[in-house]
């Protein structure tokens, strides 16, 4: 298919529920001993997020999925969508360590992040009936807007735009709906970050030939924001985009006369506590976060369309054992959960917390 269908990709579609966080939710209420919050912590199963691919190891089981989702699509007379994210760039997570993944430019690593890519496409090739809605690289744009000054980022630069626009060319030919990460509000919404940023993703967007399936971008991938509020959390503190939906409203008129019409995707999967944080730059583990509002596409904004849990609440963002290899200072900070296991690996404790302050209620 060449041309998109018009509007909100999500809308009149069943969003497919990932069996592999099913899976570690009912592992995780299994290990619950009080009745009442079991009972919440099974609620989750039911809340679809989106199925992270960070090695290129489980691409095979996107198939599986997307055989799964066809197949309850016949049985059911509904549509069904899948929403995945694409998360291997070579030098991954260049301005943290937390999240360093599997590819390395000086190893090959942007061919092989090229194939991780192309098996992707693959899979999705197999499953024309199947809507595919894709986030595409957590963090790695951002860090391009703000992270120069940092030598590994610096050193990806090229790496990050080639692989990225490769993988929105390869996915659009496929009818994939995708949104680039954009960070949060506390991060390229900052005046000083915001026409650099609208500058780059209209630069990406252009580069991969303006693809009527790229639909805009995703925020708040993995952050605690609120989606939109009328007290302010104190971290955002000096700027006047202190929600999601004020940074959105502010860059979405900058992107659009840059020749990008974007819509937007919203990240709440932990935002469902305010003002928990010492700094609007924590993100790793933050203390007491609850899971947040329920993916809808009940937004209240015609450039927002949907609400969506990324993130999926209980994957850990990145371990606090100060002698790993990859462990980042973030995650030892006061606002930071301790002890947190690797990134990516379940925290049973974390998600036993997110579903105690889920906001709303469980
Ligand atoms: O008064 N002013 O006008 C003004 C102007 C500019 C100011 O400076 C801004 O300060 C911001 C912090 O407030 C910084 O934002 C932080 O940047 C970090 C990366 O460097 C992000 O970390 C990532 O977070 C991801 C999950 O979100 C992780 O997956 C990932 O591993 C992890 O690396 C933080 O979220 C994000 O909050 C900005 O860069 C910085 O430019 C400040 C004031
Ligand atoms: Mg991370």
């Amino acid at each position: 298919t060449s041309t998109p269908a018009a509007g909100n990709p999500y809308d009149g579609y069943e969003i497919y529920l990932s069996p592999y966080y099913a899976d570690e939710v009912i592992a995780a209420a299994a290990a619950i001993t009080d009745p009442t919050l079991k009972a919440k912590a099974l609620k989750v199963k039911d809340i679809p997020t989106f199925t992270w691919f960070d090695v290129v190891a489980k691409t095979s089981q996107l198939g599986t999925y997307l055989a799964d989702a066809d197949a309850k699509a016949k049985t059911t007379g509904k549509k069904y969508l899948v929403q995945i994210v694409v998360y291997d760039l070579p030098d991954r997570d260049c301005a943290a360590l937390a999240s360093n993944g599997e590819f390395t430019i000086a190893n090959n690593g942007l061919n092989n992040y090229k194939g991780y890519v192309d098996k992707l496409a693959a899979e999705i090739k197999k499953f024309p009936n199947v809507r595919v809605i894709a986030v595409i690289e957590p963090d790695s744009l951002a860090n391009m807007v703000t992270n120069m000054g940092v030598t590994k980022c610096q050193g990806a630069a090229s790496a990050y735009k080639e692989g990225t626009i490769y993988a929105v060319k390869k996915l659009s030919e496929l009818g994939v709906y995708s949104y680039l990460d954009a960070g949060h509000a506390g991060w390229l919404g900052w005046l000083p970050n915001l026409t650099p940023a609208a500058e780059l993703f209209a630069q990406i967007y252009k580069d991969a030939g303006s693809p009527p399936f790229l639909r805009g971008l995703a925020t708040d991938v993995a952050n605690y924001n609120a989606y939109t509020t009328t007290s302010p959390d104190p971290v955002t503190q000096g700027s006047p985009n202190y929600d999601e939906l004020k940074y959105i409203t502010s860059l979405a008129p900058e992107l659009q006369s840059r020749g990008f019409p974007a819509h937007f995707i919203v990240d709440q999967g932990r935002s469902g506590v305010q003002n928990i944080r010492k700094e609007w730059g924590d993100w790793c583990n933050v203390k007491n976060a609850g899971f947040g509002t329920r993916p809808t596409l009940n937004t209240g904004s015609s450039l927002v369309d949907s609400i969506v849990w990324i993130k999926p609440g209980g994957e850990c963002d990145g371990t606090s054992n100060t002698s790993a290899v990859r462990y980042d200072g973030h995650c030892g900070k006061e606002s930071a959960h301790k002890p947190a296991p690797e990134a990516g690996t379940w925290f049973q404790a974390y998600f036993e917390n997110l579903v105690k302050y889920a906001n709303p209620a469980l």
